[in-house]
């Protein structure tokens, strides 16, 4: 049995849903059929779900939304009328849409959840209608029906792990099961959400609960490239990478996979096959535990921006016992996540996604720092970007820090920050956001162009 997940761009008109159909019925395996909302169709297009979030906060602040709920059922209907189906389906789209903007809105976030998750369970319904309508068993199967139960934190939800033997039960379902992505139940029957692009996160949770023989992941590109192709054209397609390299290189920055989809089916032990809708003969690329050519030191080159340092020094740091944890506990204190600590003797540097500190939070935190650490100095440096390098093949090779230092200096690229940090199959360099993109292409040149890896 195969888990497949079509992302947004692959169910963005009518014609795109036809594709996904051909994909389904051409093989019996693909059992359970995971879809996103409807996403962009070009790159000024707007995808559903960010005009259901727009929406929801409009009439959240008794705001006229009645544009924006236009533009939402246009979306569906014109997709509806590319593929024949009658309009019962874009009435049950758009009176489930009503009268969840109508509904209870004593607990914003819960009612934000409701509406931002109905792109992707109204989008169910519709596949499962053009499903039907083409003379397929198929059906829309919900999330609390399936009881795939998560954690009560609004846009960031954990799956319970109780849900996985639940979800077991949908083997014995006969037909094809279109499920929706991106959300699940809490324990007390609302609605939430995992983080953005989640859907990734629902098939993998189900390929996990149903014990997949694969789990097929449809985009639209061929394969897992090297590096972004929006900073390098036509970069090399990765065949086959590990899940911890996958797992880096999502975090890092390639937003082709969600950096939590990789755990539930590394669990099980599920190989993904991310592939493409509009070219799905081409192999794609492979995540398993173990593969067999690691020969270049590097197999592919994440960066994400966005981040912000703080960096603290104190003469015989080193010999203050506590330090770390009470500078931590400032940043707990703060609720403030951390990326990354890379450490000297007299100074450590915490790596923060910077969107959580404000100016004025920045000076306060600075304050507290010198006032409770009696640190010597306290300094924030913002708009950093961090660069990955991945791969397995690291462990064997020496020098892969100083052939990245050497390129990146030949750009004339500024290090501000190298971390090796204790994962073996990661190296990170954090440079300026002005320089990311010149840094990136020079690594990739480096590692994939003047060499054949
Ligand atoms: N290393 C990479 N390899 C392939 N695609 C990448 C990479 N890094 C970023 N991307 C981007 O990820 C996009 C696919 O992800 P996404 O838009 O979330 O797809 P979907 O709509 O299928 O969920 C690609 O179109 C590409 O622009
Ligand atoms: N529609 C949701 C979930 C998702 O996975 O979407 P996509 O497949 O378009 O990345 C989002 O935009 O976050």
């Amino acid at each position: 049995m195969k888990v497949v997940k079509f992302g947004g761009s692959s169910l963005a008109s009518g014609e795109q849903v036809k594709k996904v159909y051909n994909i389904v019925t051409s093989d019996p395996d693909r059992k359970i059929v995971v879809v996103s909302a409807p996403g962009k169709r070009n790159s000024s297009d707007i995808k559903v779900t960010d005009l259901l979030i727009s929406c929801a906060d409009k009439y959240l602040k008794n705001e006229d939304a009645s544009d924006i709920f236009g533009t939402i059922i246009d979306r569906y209907h014109s997709i509806a009328k590319e593929l024949h189906l009658s309009n019962d389906i874009i009435q049950t789209i758009t009176d489930d849409l009503l009268s969840l903007l109508n509904g209870d809105k004593s607990n914003p976030d819960s009612f934000i959840e409701s509406v931002k998750a109905s792109g992707e369970d109204n989008n169910a319904k519709l596949i499962a209608a053009f499903f039907k309508h083409q003379g397929l068993d198929a059906h829309y199967v919900s999330p609390k029906d399936a009881g795939l139960l998560v954690s009560n934190d609004p846009g960031n939800a954990q799956v319970l792990p109780e849900s996985y033997e639940r979800l077991y039960e949908l083997r014995k379902k006969s037909g094809i099961i279109v499920f929706p992505g991106f959300f699940g139940y809490n324990e007390t029957g609302e609605v939430v959400t995992f983080s953005r692009s989640g859907s990734d996160i629902t098939g993998s949770i189900l390929a996990n609960g149903v014990k997949a023989d694969i789990y097929e992941n449809f985009t639209d590109v061929d394969a897992v490239y090297a590096v972004n192709p929006n900073i390098v054209d036509h970069p090399k397609e990765i065949r086959e990478l590990t899940y911890r390299e996958m797992r880096e290189l999502s975090y890092g920055g390639f937003s082709v996979f969600h950096d939590e989809a990789l755990i539930p089916a590394f669990r099980a032990g599920i190989p993904v096959n991310v592939k493409n809708t509009n070219n799905p003969e081409a192999p794609g690329t492979k995540i398993v535990n173990e593969r067999e050519n690691t020969n270049g030191p590097v197999v592919g080159i994440a960066s994400d921006e966005g981040f912000c340092s703080i960096y603290v020094s104190k003469y015989l740091m080193n010999r203050e016992i506590g330090f770390g944890r009470r500078l931590l506990l400032i940043l707990e204190e703060f609720g403030l996540s951390y990326e990354h600590i890379p450490s000297g003797i007299d100074d450590i540097t915490v790596i923060l996604r910077q969107n959580q500190i404000d100016e004025k939070l920045e000076d306060y935190i600075v304050k507290r720092i010198i006032e409770d650490l009696q640190a010597d100095e306290v300094k924030i440096v913002r708009n950093l970007a961090l660069i990955m390098l991945v791969g397995e093949g690291m462990r064997q090779n020496v020098g892969t820090a100083a052939r990245a230092s050497k390129a990146l200096a030949e750009a004339n690229v500024n290090i501000e920050m190298i971390n090796q940090g204790s994962s073996e199959v990661s190296m990170m360099f954090g440079v300026k956001e002005a320089v990311e993109k010149k840094a990136v292409q020079a690594l990739y040149e480096e590692f994939f162009v003047r060499v054949m890896v």
